[in-house]
């Protein structure tokens, strides 16, 4: 079936996805073996990535954005993890950092950095999670204090798994301005990394999506101006959680098309790999197993579009972004490894990607919210009922 073809997607939605299918077959899938083995910097594919609009996807063509759906967006990033996790997850992050600035910025502050991170120039980053936890946002130890009779703050701190943070332009920076006043004495502010005060660490060592940078950002008496924050103090917790409402989309379009490779490739190697003088799809050990890896990836399909329905349509969709991302990323985990058994030793080895999907969906259960924290998002809504 072509996935595509579904239900709430439109022509125009199609016709974006294929442009970027066609890109991330040509030329993303060619190199993604070698990225992963290397551990080589996906941004490489930045310059391309935003001719094609895929880096301004997240934004309005006012803002030098591609101005496209949600769903179009969401269907590049499943065609784009298809061939290459990697690249899908390195652009997550840079719509982690402009979506901030879009839903919490200015016009003015729009027009300063959105437009040149939409055309490549600039990649960004989001800078919320910490070394000593990243579950529990409103308990952020980095601080931002007003100094200069309020013309500028400094930013004193230690933020941890950043993605993008070396290449990156600038970084959301989410920081307490008021240490006493919980998810609403957290403040967002964009942070330019060549500022003086910024040391950012070598790539961390990663299992997976290895070519996906991720470091450690030091902020020690880090200058930056007034105008640089992102709407009022207080309102950063906020922002940070409606650009989430909208990345564990992103993370779930990455989970369907790791899965959507996998159940491929399992599927073309059932039909070709031969026991006994047979092909081994007749054996109906392995027909359930392929059944239930469809099954799964359809019902994750199903929660996705349905939070993308609500998203377009300007509803809140909290509880469907957080199901949808909990379910996609689990099932990619089941189903990357169901491929890896269907294929046996070969499915172990380097020479076939079925381990690198299995090792670049792992992270989808813990980055942008862990399964566990979008079980506690689901559970306190049904609750609230
Ligand atoms: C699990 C949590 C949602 C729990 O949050 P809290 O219990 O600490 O906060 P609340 O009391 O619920 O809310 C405080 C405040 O915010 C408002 N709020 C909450 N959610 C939303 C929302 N979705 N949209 C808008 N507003 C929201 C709420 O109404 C309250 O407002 P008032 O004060 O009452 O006015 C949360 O802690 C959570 O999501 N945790 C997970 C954090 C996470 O995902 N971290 C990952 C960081 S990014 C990353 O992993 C990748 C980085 S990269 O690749 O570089």
């Amino acid at each position: 079936m072509n996935t595509l073809n579904r239900l709430g997607v439109t022509a125009d939605d199609r016709a974006v996805a294929d442009a970027v299918a066609r890109f991330a077959t040509g030329t993303l899938a060619p190199r993604a073996r070698e990225i992963d083995e290397h551990g080589l910097s996906v941004t490489c594919h930045v310059p391309q990535l935003a001719e094609l609009g895929v880096m301004g996807m997240n934004l309005p063509e006012h803002l030098g954005g591609a101005g496209v759906t949600p769903t179009a967006m969401l269907l590049s990033l499943v065609e784009i993890s298809r061939a290459c996790a990697a690249t899908s997850s390195m652009i997550g992050a840079h719509y982690l950092g402009t979506d901030a600035v879009l839903i919490g910025g200015s016009p003015g502050q729009h027009a300063r950095w959105l437009p040149r991170a939409a055309s490549g120039e600039w990649l960004a980053g989001f800078a919320l999670t910490e070394p000593r936890g990243g579950s529990h946002p409103a308990d952020l130890r980095t601080r931002a204090t007003r100094e200069g009779e309020g013309a500028h703050y400094r930013i004193d701190g230690v933020k941890h798994f950043i993605s993008n943070a070396k290449e990156a332009r600038f970084l959301v920076v989410f920081a307490k301005t008021d240490p006493d006043a919980g998810a609403r004495g957290v403040s967002a502010f964009v942070v330019e990394t060549d500022s003086p005060g910024i040391s950012i660490s070598s790539p961390e060592r990663l299992m997976g999506i290895q070519g996906a940078h991720a470091f450690e950002v030091a902020f020690d008496s880090v200058r930056v101006p007034a105008a640089n924050r992102l709407g009022a103090e207080g309102t950063g917790f906020k922002t940070a959680m409606k650009v989430l409402d909208n990345s564990r989309l992103d993370v779930a379009a990455t989970a369907l098309g790791i899965a959507e490779a996998a159940l491929a490739d399992a599927t073309r190697w059932m039909k070709e790999r031969q026991i006994g003088g047979e092909p081994i799809a007749g054996k109906q050990g392995l027909q359930w197993m392929l059944a239930d890896m469809k099954l799964r990836l359809e019902a994750s399909w199903g929660l996705t579009l349905q939070a993308l329905a609500l998203r377009q349509a300007g509803q809140p969709f909290t509880l469907q972004s957080a199901m949808a991302k909990l379910h996609a990323s689990e099932m990619a985990g089941f189903v990357a490894d169901a491929a890896l058994q269907i294929h046996g030793g070969y499915g172990y080895t380097r020479e076939m990607p079925l381990e690198r999907y299995v090792r670049d969906a792992r992270i989808l259960r813990i980055y942008e919210g862990s399964s566990e924290v979008q079980r506690n998002i689901i559970a306190r809504t049904v609750l609230a009922d």
